[in-house]
């Protein structure tokens, strides 16, 4: 089973209003270099979102993100969901996680939910909401008295702030939106997106180059 955090340094959190987009927006991360992309079950239409895009992008490693219930699991595998990712996480959301046999990120933000998962045998986690829960000066405080624990942080993280992530030794990947900015979705510029997704996908290569060079 692929770690969801070795998939592609940057996880794109997608919230789709309308589930057509989700082909061609996910296409132009595929293109961009990042081929994990989490689409929320925030917004009708995300299970239909992602069943099409397990099915016309074969590139791309689609999951479900926003999992708070056990049925959603059911639902989103069902769907076609490669992987699940929640905010949080409770007992009978770990256990059905666990059963679905996908991989999963369980959402935590102290260290007591760190050591409460690494008990349970879960090492990979997402870090969640990042900025405000910490940053990278928690997660790297973490890092000492909790070294198997790794991290897929997310919540209010941009470009500049993912690159301080990523140099921490218990970060595999950073989850974000800021390659998929509102406006960009709205007038559906995946010329854009594409761009935006490429430089994401250098962060850890190359410590990062090129920005947003704006509009189409
Ligand atoms: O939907 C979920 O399950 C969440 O946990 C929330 C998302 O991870 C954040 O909404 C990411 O959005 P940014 O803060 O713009 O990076």
């Amino acid at each position: 089973m692929t770690d969801i955090l070795d998939l592609a340094p940057v996880l794109p959190v997608v919230v789709l209003h309308d589930a057509a987009d989700a082909v061609p927006l996910t296409r132009a991360l595929v293109a961009g270099g990042l081929r994990a992309v989490e689409i929320t079950l925030r917004t009708h239409g995300a299970l239909e979102a992602i069943a099409e895009v397990a099915a016309e992008v074969p590139e791309a490693v689609v999951g479900a993100g926003t999992v708070l219930r056990p049925a959603q699991v059911e639902a989103a595998i069902g769907a076609g969901a490669g992987f699940l990712v929640s905010p949080g996480w409770t007992v009978r959301l770990l256990d059905a996680m666990r059963a679905s046999g996908v991989p999963f990120l369980p959402g935590v933000s102290t260290a007591s939910e760190v050591m409460t998962l690494l008990e349970l045998g879960v090492r990979e986690m997402k870090f969640f909401p990042a900025e405000a829960a910490g940053g990278a000066a928690y997660l790297r405080s973490l890092a000492a008295p909790l070294p198997t624990a790794r991290f897929c942080p997310t919540g209010g993280i941009g470009e500049e702030s993912a690159r301080t992530y990523l140099a921490l030794p218990n970060v595999g990947c950073v989850g974000g939106t800021w390659m998929l900015p509102p406006d960009a979705v709205r007038g559906r510029d995946w010329a854009r997106v594409e761009r935006l997704a490429r430089a994401a996908s250098r962060l850890r290569q190359h410590g990062g180059d090129t920005g947003d060079p704006g509009g189409a």
